[in-house]
């Protein structure tokens, strides 16, 4: 019995048996290694606006400790429940394995439809969710970073929060946070340019010409923006773009400078152009050589995998394909070239490491050094996935997600028997 269910934790569980069995781990280690260490669930009392109360339920877990603090980002949304951060948690364990870093995995949330409450609400909110999780995270225990729907702002709170009640500026609390707080240069665009680049990487192997190539994002946040943006810069015409208000389309390629200038003034991509407007339902199926879903879990079922027209899937969100899919995108591997999300999105977890070495040496990079210390990670982790992929037959999903596996056991394993 646990406490986590909900379809997304489903799907962490399912992942993990296929992974399992790939590995042949043993039935009665496979608890140890997929079961949350922690789960800390608390009641956010805030004042609103009009002098009422209201209070919102927040959630972190702590996946494992057995390599270091927990790392992982803090989700405001309106479907953030503790199955949720549970199985995002998870996949910040695999994710933070394979690419090398010190971590064990975690996430947090609150349950708040963000539409619904004004700026000094969410402040009094983000502060008082890191109020009451101060004995529960520190910069050696769990550090915590943005995800959907919070910011560099909400990080800055945070971070403020936690050092007020320790009497000192503790900036390796949180990553993600502004340049200005203790943040490091590069981490806004980190996984965003992340995502760009391995799908830079994969269209030279397939040898797709750049210049001659499309796009197609999914979200129009904080990844996505910035994918769209790497892509852009790479030469490829981005025809598409969604976020919740919807979505447009334009075949000789959006203006993705502008439309990132109008999102960043206005909150979304809405009203940037009438006569550009487009059914976000067909995004996922227009024709094109890069496909970024980089927004919610679970778009991609079977169904929406079976008429995926892109050349590459490059994941920028955390779980967009669900199990079936997976199965479907196996048969269709030579088709469709998937770049899995704990290997594409990880760049922003690189560089959120990158950040709290900097604030714990407090010795500053330059952004240069930031972003080639990145790509050189995530080329390591893109080679040992290829290379696995191709040495034992399996997806690129099962490599990358085994890679991460079995380096949490061998550290569990070699600890003892319980870490
Ligand atoms: N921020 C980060 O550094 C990282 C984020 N991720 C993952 O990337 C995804 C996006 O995260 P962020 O960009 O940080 O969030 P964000 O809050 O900055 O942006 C989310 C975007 O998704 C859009 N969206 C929401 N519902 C939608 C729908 N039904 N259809 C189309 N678009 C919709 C929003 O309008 C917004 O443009 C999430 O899965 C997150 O877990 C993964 C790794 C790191
Ligand atoms: O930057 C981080 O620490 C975590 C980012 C994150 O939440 C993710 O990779 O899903």
């Amino acid at each position: 019995m646990t406490v986590y269910s909900g379809p997304v934790f489903d799907m962490a569980v399912n992942q993990f048996g296929v992974i399992a069995n790939y590995l042949e781990i043993p039935m009665d280690e496979r608890d140890r290694l997929l079961l949350p260490k922690r789960a800390i669930t608390v009641s956010c009392p805030i004042h609103r606006d009009d002098g009422s109360v209201a209070v919102f339920e927040g959630y972190r877990v702590q996946h494992h400790l057995t390599l270091g603090p927990t790392k992982g980002g803090t989700r405001f949304s309106p479907s953030v429940d503790i199955g949720e951060v549970a199985a995002l948690a998870i996949w910040m364990s695999w994710k933070c394995a394979l690419v090398g870093l010190p971590y064990g995995g975690a996430k947090g949330g609150v349950n708040v439809d963000l539409s619904t409450i004004s700026k000094r609400e969410l402040e009094a909110l983000s502060r008082r969710y890191m109020q009451e999780m101060i004995p529960f995270v520190g910069p050696h225990t769990d550090v915590m970073a943005p995800d959907m729907g919070t910011n560099e702002q909400v990080m800055a709170w945070f971070m403020d929060t936690y050092s007020m009640y320790q009497g000192q500026t503790v900036t390796e609390i949180v990553t993600g946070k502004p340049v200005a707080s203790g943040g490091t240069l590069g981490r806004r665009e980190a996984t965003g340019r992340g995502v760009a680049y391995l799908a830079g990487r994969v269209m030279r192997e397939l040898s797709i010409d750049t210049n001659n190539a499309t796009a197609v994002v999914q979200g129009f946040g904080n990844v996505g923006s910035y994918a769209a943006f790497g892509l852009h810069q790479f030469g490829l015409k981005v025809i598409a773009v969604s976020d919740h208000t919807g979505a447009l389309h334009d075949s000789a390629g959006l203006d993705i400078p502008a439309l990132m200038r109008h999102a960043t003034t206005h909150g979304s991509i809405a009203g940037f152009s009438s006569q550009l407007q487009f059914d976000p339902a067909q995004i996922l199926t227009l024709p094109c050589d890069v496909l970024v879903p980089a927004a919610m879990e679970r778009v991609i079922d079977a169904r929406v995998a079976e008429n995926l027209k892109c050349r590459i899937l490059a994941e920028g969100a955390n779980g967009p394909t669900t199990p079936d899919a997976d199965l479907v995108l196996d048969k269709r591997r030579d088709e469709v070239f998937l770049i899995p999300d704990i290997l594409c999105n990880s760049g922003g977890v690189v560089v959120s490491y990158f950040e709290w070495v900097q604030d714990l040496q407090q010795l500053f990079w330059e952004e240069e050094e930031v972003t080639r210390r990145e790509y050189h990670i995530l080329d390591r982790a893109f080679e040992l996935m290829l290379t696995r992929a191709r040495t034992d037959g399996v997806s690129h999903r099962t490599a990358a997600m085994a890679i991460g596996v079995e380096k949490v056991r061998a550290a569990k394993n070699t600890r003892g028997l319980f870490p």
